[in-house]
């Protein structure tokens, strides 16, 4: 069965990174890793929550400190995005994680974008950049990152929100958020993953998203879901990533389908997929098998994606005819 094209919309780069290219990358650069080999990394992949996956996350990020390093990570995960079924990502990256380390913005951005400036034409995979801000650090350095992509006319198409979710209201950035809008960039922000259900609303009303990344806890409030249904709002929900987190129990009690039904504008993407157990596709696959979902959902997944995307309409919409050409 040939797939359905399908936009990814939720995906961190640096959690693309796979424990065979963290000791590969580690090696090339002299980085010491408390790890011996890959078995010894990949059973560190055990998570009890956010926080646990983030403290590994930010670890392995150690390996990463050239353009070439950046470039490997994003050429390596658009081939894997190919085979999935992706035909638009639009990805997020992380700049403060590498300039506490003292990774110049310009190496992350530059290894980054010189791989997205060819996947189309590589991969049949568009692309769009998001830099995403670190909820738990300061709105003022984010503000100053912020500045130093604008400055430097780093290719970026949006600004997202990200990491330690409870404990940080999507209202500390309102003001990030603002300076985005005012630059003409699209806003995303994490909310509801961990976080309560009233981090969707602000994220809504104080940063004026047009998306919000996961929001699978809005479920626990009826007049938000209500109101998520008649706005449309997209929620990039990532299955895998939420059972591996443990935000959900498992996934055969995912309410992915559920959402769908309730008539909420869901698609299903893969987050972090070197440490959640898979891709766009790989999800997909353990949603048919835990909770039944059908060839309908996927068509409905795949449109939703698509239409919930940044893409210029043209693109947009043939890729919408090629979904709707394969459900016939
Ligand atoms: O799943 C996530 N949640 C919050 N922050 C993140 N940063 C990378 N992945 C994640
Ligand atoms: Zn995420």
């Amino acid at each position: 069965m040939t797939h359905l094209p399908f936009a990814e919309l939720h995906l961190h780069i640096e959690g693309t990174l796979e424990p065979e290219l963290v000791m590969e990358l580690a090696r090339r650069n002299g980085v010491a890793l408390p790890y011996d080999d890959v078995g010894e990394l990949r059973a560190a992949y055990d998570f009890t929550d956010l926080q646990s996956f983030l403290d590994l996350y930010y670890a392995n990020m150690a390996v990463l400190r050239t353009r070439q390093d950046f470039a490997d990570m994003t050429a390596a995960y658009l081939a894997r995005a190919a085979t999935a079924g992706v035909r638009h990502a639009e990805i997020m990256f992380d700049p403060q994680a590498h300039l506490v380390r003292g990774v110049p913005l310009e190496v992350a951005v530059e290894g980054i974008a010189s791989v997205l400036a060819t996947s189309e034409d590589d991969h049949g995979v568009s692309t769009l950049l998001i830099a995403a801000f670190l909820r738990d650090r300061p709105e003022a350095e984010a503000l100053d990152v912020l500045d130093g992509l604008l400055g430097m006319g780093a290719p970026i198409a949006g600004v997202g929100l990200d990491s330690a979710e409870i404990g940080h209201p999507p209202a500390k950035f309102a003001r990030l958020f603002a300076r985005a809008r005012a630059a003409g960039l699209h806003l995303v922000a994490h909310a509801g993953e961990e976080g309560p259900a009233a981090y969707v609303t602000e994220a809504l009303d104080v940063l004026g998203v047009e998306r919000i990344d996961h929001g699978i806890r809005a479920l626990d409030d009826d007049a938000l879901v209500s109101r998520l249904v008649a706005e449309q709002v997209p929620l990039t929900v990532c299955p895998l990533s939420n059972v591996a987190l443990r935000a959900v129990g498992t996934l055969a009690e995912h309410p992915v389908v559920a959402m769908l039904e309730r008539g909420l504008n869901v698609s299903v993407h893969s987050d972090d997929p070197a440490y959640f157990g898979g891709y766009l596709d790989d999800n997909l696959d353990a949603l048919t098998t835990a909770v039944g979902l059908t060839r309908a959902h996927r068509v409905r997944l795949a449109e939703n994606s698509l239409r919930a995307s940044f893409l210029p309409a043209g693109r947009r919409d043939a890729l919408l005819a090629e979904v709707a050409a394969a459900s016939d």
